[in-house]
């Protein structure tokens, strides 16, 4: 556990000037008649790290799918740059700088991590494919030694890196990261975010974080809003957050830190 209290704290986000990257209006999702999402309200800036926390069931992965069309909000808007792409399909949301690192990860396990890698160009092209390439390898240098080994015979944390890599080969200006921690070993997870946090703090890359491990992600954002049954409960800066003594109690008992 001491590996990962080492993690400090990012800066401020670059001020939060003009109209948000994403914003979200009054969501409400339903899988049939089960109403998982009640209206949420939430703003992304370009340049920040903003995590959604809650427990199990919360409705955190239903909000990181409806910003992918996929249950489709049955009511509000999510606008992304100004334009609601509430209603679009996936795929046509996907060419709108958006990348996704689904939980569990889902990378393609009988394809070679390269294989894999390549999928993520699929709504990009391949014209910056070497550039791209070296820069995940960069970044995740386990990657780079086992480019022709299986997707499905990586440990977990390499399949999570390989699942963020494969994003990120899409070139997103917002990138969405559901439970990256998942499963993992601390020192992994300390990894992965502190890889997320260098991309943020190099190339300004925007992220929104939906985590279970609430300690770390608050750490590592600058923003974050707690969802209790579908609904926005809390939210202020990381910082604050992880002051607050709702949120200690609720989320951070059991040793994280
Ligand atoms: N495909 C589905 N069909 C019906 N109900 C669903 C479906 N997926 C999720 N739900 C329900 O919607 C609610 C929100 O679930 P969701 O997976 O979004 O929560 P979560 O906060 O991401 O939880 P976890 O951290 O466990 O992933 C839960 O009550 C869940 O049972």
């Amino acid at each position: 556990m001491s590996a990962v209290s080492s993690h400090v704290v990012v800066g401020p986000a670059p001020a939060a000037a003009g109209q948000p990257l994403l914003q979200i209006r009054g969501v409400e999702t339903f899988y049939g008649k089960i109403q998982a999402l009640k209206g949420v309200d939430m703003d992304v800036h370009e340049g920040e790290i903003v995590t959604l926390i809650g427990a199990n069931g919360a409705g955190k992965s239903t909000l990181m799918m409806t910003i992918c069309g996929n249950p489709r909000a049955r009511a509000g808007q999510i606008l992304f740059r100004g334009e609601d792409i509430a209603q679009m399909p996936t795929h046509a949301i996907m060419t709108r700088e958006i990348a996704q690192s689904p939980e569990g990860r889902r990378i393609f396990g009988r394809m070679t991590v390269l294989e894999n890698l390549q999928m993520g160009t699929t709504l990009v092209g391949q014209e910056h494919f070497d550039e791209d390439l070296r820069r995940v390898f960069d970044l995740f240098p386990r990657l780079k030694e086992r480019t022709s080994q299986r997707g499905g015979t990586l440990s977990g944390g390499e399949q999570q890196m390989l699942a963020i890599a494969r994003a990120l080969m899409g070139r997103p200006k917002l990138l969405l990261l559901d439970e990256p921690s998942l499963g993992l070993a601390p020192i992994i997870v300390k990894q992965i975010f502190d890889v997320i946090r260098e991309l943020n703090r190099t190339e300004g890359l925007t992220v929104f974080l939906v985590e279970q491990n609430a300690f770390h992600a608050l750490r590592l954002a600058h923003r974050g809003y707690v969802m209790v049954n579908g609904r926005i409960t809390m939210t202020g800066t990381g910082r604050e957050l992880l002051s607050r003594e709702e949120v200690r109690s609720a989320y951070l008992e059991g040793g994280h830190h």
